[in-house]
């Protein structure tokens, strides 16, 4: 299935949450059911924190991943146009909030996305994890989009 993180540009696909040329990271995959953004992904042992369970910080980052990607998507569908099309969206982390709500297990975790605001050149984008029908982490992403000086000191 055609993904969101299938159309960043070569030069923004190191990210280590969501780049396809970074062979180490973890390389999510995020698109569109309705109106809601989905991400699969399962943990692998070395992603362990209390054994059985996945480490925190590892959720933060897919919730990290999935709702950048989520804020680029939802302002080509605000404009209509297509991920491919100029000028490109490309959106960083300005804040991640991350609640934990219950342990989450190593198993096939799904992540759930919606837009809950979009204003100017940021997108607020609300995340929930699941493991089956379980809510296991819930989180909250300002996502700001990347000044043209970014990564230049
Ligand atoms: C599909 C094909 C397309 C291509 C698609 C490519 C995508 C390819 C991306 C690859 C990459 C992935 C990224 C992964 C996620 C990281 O891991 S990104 C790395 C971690 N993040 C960073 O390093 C960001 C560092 N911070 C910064 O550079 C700057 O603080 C920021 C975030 C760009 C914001 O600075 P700024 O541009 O000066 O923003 P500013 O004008 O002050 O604020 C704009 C709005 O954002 C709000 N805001 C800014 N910072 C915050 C904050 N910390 N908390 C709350 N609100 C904030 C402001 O309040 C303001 O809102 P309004 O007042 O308009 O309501």
């Amino acid at each position: 299935m055609d993904a969101f993180q299938d159309h960043y540009p070569e030069n923004v696909s190191h990210c280590y949450g969501c780049g396809s040329k970074n062979k180490h990271g973890h390389q999510i995959k995020t698109h569109w059911e309705g109106d809601e953004t989905v991400t699969r992904f399962t943990p692998e042992p070395y992603h362990t924190s209390v054994p059985g369970f996945a480490y925190g910080g590892l959720i933060a980052s897919l919730i990290d991943c999935h709702s950048t990607g989520t804020a680029a998507a939802a302002m080509y569908r605000q404009e209509g146009r297509d991920m491919d099309s100029l000028p490109a969206f490309r959106f960083v982390t300005g804040s991640l909030h991350v609640d934990f709500l219950k342990p989450t297990p190593l198993g096939e975790l799904t992540l759930r996305g919606t837009v809950k605001e979009i204003k100017g050149r940021k997108v607020v984008v609300e995340c929930t994890v699941f493991a089956g029908d379980v809510a296991t982490a819930r989180g909250e992403v300002v996502a700001v989009q990347m000044p043209e000086s970014f990564g230049q000191s």
